[in-house]
């Protein structure tokens, strides 16, 4: 799978949001994988040999749950001194003021609260979670509900910035999309031909660097690799003539190691080429020219970071047969002045202009002797076959939704959970009700609901107002509120920017075996504060169901239920609960840690119904690459850390307010602030 080259979801033009279109009927559009929910029908259990139970935050009153709504809207609580008023005052105000008619409003029972406090701010006075679950989502007191007035925003979008030659470069309003709002640099050669339309290389992703490197570098864009059709030492550093999809023949490049992404084509060339070099022993190559149209796109070096491990070369080449035999490269910023630069260009006149990138990755850069050291060694590993072990992991996630994932095990021979399928999507098993689409409400905003007027978007007045990403689709409410997203029932396109979970996992991972915690997930690159990461995918059980699983997986201190109880009392069971033992996704793998780095959001998509909703896990600091992603088991509030928010009780509880915490799991984190046990049973 590759969503630089290949968007997962159509894509609406920028254009379509001109000032004097006038409002749109909602149009039907094709939703992401994500989006859709299979039904896979009741599952059979097999043998259950491990368990989680993760438990979302519950919210801080128990006022009865939308009663009589028929679970078509979320029931929005009262806050402690909060005041309420009645859907249908509400409902009234709306249709008065906006003259909107909104498909699918409840009969009633619907109510909404003016929080006591400044919006945005959780709960402070909530009770401690005495359940047996090692997490929570706390629920959100929602902001002043303004009348949903759900219209045509006004004539002053914001225009895209130009870069002086009147090239568009970003779209302000929407850059978390960035195939639909950011424009690739074009190389300047007058002799670089234009590939076909459906050849452009796509922009690059929203979170490849971090937010210094993003604001002083040129974006990094990947092309795809057809072929590698040679190699050749430059200063002792090897260097591969590569044939690039949808270019001519002129326009093959020379690429260091570090700027390819292909393992399989790299595995495959090097396997010929030695092949070759078996039966022509003593046959020099020629040395080929780079020409100067191929040499005017230019590479960025970027070394891996680890490249004696296997996870620099072995990755799983994603889904789609096309992905498999065509392997992308790394083939980063493109250079705006040619350069002549010579077959034997050293380093330094290859390296691209931007001044910060060439400082970010100097820094990187072993000195020249070790670098060709590390540079056999990859190509010794990449030469090497792969254990079977991580062959057959690299089979289980090939499937995965996103860019593709490597595995890694430097610790044993142990391959992947073997009662263990790689689903991205949820699965509803009996007694579990389906999303009703028919029930759900969408908003009326044609052309995408604007941060900036986040009153005219009938979605955010299910959530309290507040949008709740930024520009590059970050999350900026705090953890544990509830976020709703746009849904199929929404006027406004895929593109919208209230559209973020449902769009995917997109940030690079990697599954490595831990020495103590078993498999793990770590950042194959930076990753900024507030990025989504994924969400927890596996089976919905009713919660009697979860109680039987649940002991099962308890006998064995393997825990993968995560309830889902943003909307239960402190003091009841919650309706449903997500099982990622059998099946799941990448975050079947996330660790526990006492200081971790990700923290779990409700979302809402396409299931009218809260008590169904879904579960998030977005980035609560900036994440080196090669970190460990991980969450805190035992955040019965809003996954932020306990002192960090004054104590007040909304973060992290501690272990001994917890009667049912045992010590039966040693907390192996490694955290200075370790509680020493995990809230695993
Ligand atoms: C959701 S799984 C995480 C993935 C797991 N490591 C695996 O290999 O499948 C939860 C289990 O991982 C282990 N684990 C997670 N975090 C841990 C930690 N900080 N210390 C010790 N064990 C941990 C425990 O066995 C826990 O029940």
């Amino acid at each position: 799978m590759n969503p630089s080259i290949t968007p997962r979801v159509p894509l609406f033009h920028s254009g379509d949001q001109v000032d004097s279109a006038p409002p749109q009927a909602p149009q039907p559009f094709r939703l992401p994988p994500t989006f859709g929910i299979p039904n896979t029908g009741p599952l059979v259990s097999g043998s259950l040999l491990r368990s989680l139970t993760v438990t979302l935050p519950r919210p801080p009153v128990s006022e009865p749950a939308n009663a009589g709504s028929s679970g078509v809207w979320p029931s929005i609580r009262a806050a402690p001194g909060g005041q309420t008023s009645s859907f249908h005052s509400l409902l009234a105000t709306w249709r008065r003021d906006s003259g909107v008619t909104y498909p699918g409003l409840p009969s009633g029972g619907f109510t909404h609260t003016t929080p006591p406090s400044a919006p945005g701010k959780p709960p402070t006075d909530v009770q401690k979670d005495t359940s047996t679950s090692l997490h929570s989502v706390k629920d959100r007191i929602p902001a002043t509900l303004n009348p949903p007035t759900c219209v045509a925003l006004p004539n002053s979008l914001p225009h895209p910035p130009t870069d002086g030659n009147n090239r568009s470069v970003s779209w302000p309003i929407a850059p978390a999309f960035p195939a639909l709002t950011q424009t690739a640099p074009q190389p300047v050669a007058p002799t670089f031909p234009a590939p076909a339309a459906d050849k452009l290389p796509a922009p690059p992703e929203p979170v490849e660097r971090n937010e210094k490197e993003e604001a002083d570098s040129e974006p990094e864009i990947e092309y795809e690799v057809e072929t590698i059709l040679d190699r050749e030492l430059r200063n002792g550093q090897p260097y591969y003539l590569i044939k690039w999809k949808g270019y001519a023949e002129t326009d093959n490049t020379w690429e260091p190691l570090e700027c390819l992404n292909c393992p399989d084509l790299l595995r495959e060339f090097l396997a010929q080429r030695s092949a070759k070099a078996g039966t022509k022993s003593g046959k020099r190559k020629t040395k080929a020219k780079p020409t100067l149209s191929a040499l005017s796109m230019t590479a960025l070096p970027t070394l891996p970071s680890q490249p004696s491990r296997e996870s620099s070369v072995r990755e799983a080449t994603g889904a789609s047969p096309a992905a498999s035999t065509a392997p992308k490269a790394v083939k980063p910023a493109l250079v705006k002045t040619v350069k002549v630069v010579t077959a034997d260009a050293s380093d330094k006149a290859i390296r691209p202009k931007a001044a910060g990138v060439r400082k970010a990755h100097r820094a990187t850069r072993p000195p020249p002797q070790r670098r060709h050291a590390l540079h056999r060694g990859l190509e010794a590993i990449m030469a090497a076959p792969l254990k079977p072990n991580i062959q057959a992991f690299l089979a289980l996630v090939r499937n995965a939704q996103g860019p593709p994932i490597s595995v890694v095990n430097d610790v044993d021979d142990e391959g992947p959970p073997t009662d263990f399928t790689y689903v991205d999507h949820l699965i509803y098993t009996a007694g579990v009700p389906q999303p009703d689409r028919d029930a759900l409400c969408g908003c009326q905003c044609p052309r995408g609901c604007a941060r900036e007027f986040p009153g005219r978007c009938a979605c955010r007045h299910q959530d309290g107002d507040e949008f709740p990403y930024d520009h590059n689709g970050r999350v900026v409410i705090e953890p544990g509120y509830l976020i709703v997203e746009c849904n199929s029932k929404c006027a406004c396109g895929p593109e919208c920017p209230n559209r973020v979970v449902q769009r995917g996992m997109q940030v690079k991972l990697e599954i490595f075996k831990t020495p103590h915690k078993g498999w793990g997930v770590r950042a194959k690159q930076t990753i900024p504060k507030g990025t989504f990461i994924s969400e927890y995918a596996g089976e919905i059980l009713t919660f009697a169901e979860s109680l039987r699983r649940g002991e099962e997986y308890d006998n064995i201190g393997r825990t993968y239920l995560f309830n889902i109880d943003h909307e239960t009392a402190d003091d009841e069971d919650p309706e449903y609960t997500v099982d990622a033992y059998h099946y799941g996704n990448v975050t079947h793998f996330f660790n526990h840690s006492c200081e971790p780095n990700l923290a779990v959001y409700p979302v809402l998509i396409d299931h009218p119904h809260v008590a169904l909703h879904r579960l998030a896990f977005f980035a609560t600091r900036a994440i080196a690459k090669g970190e460990e992603l991980t969450f805190d088991y035992h955040t019965d509030r809003t996954g932020v850390d306990a002192e960090s928010d004054g104590g007040t009780g909304d973060g992290v509880s501690s272990v001994s307010n917890d009667s049912k915490l045992t010590l039966q799991l040693k907390c192996m984190c490694g955290a200075k602030k370790c509680r020493g046990a995990l809230h695993a049973v």
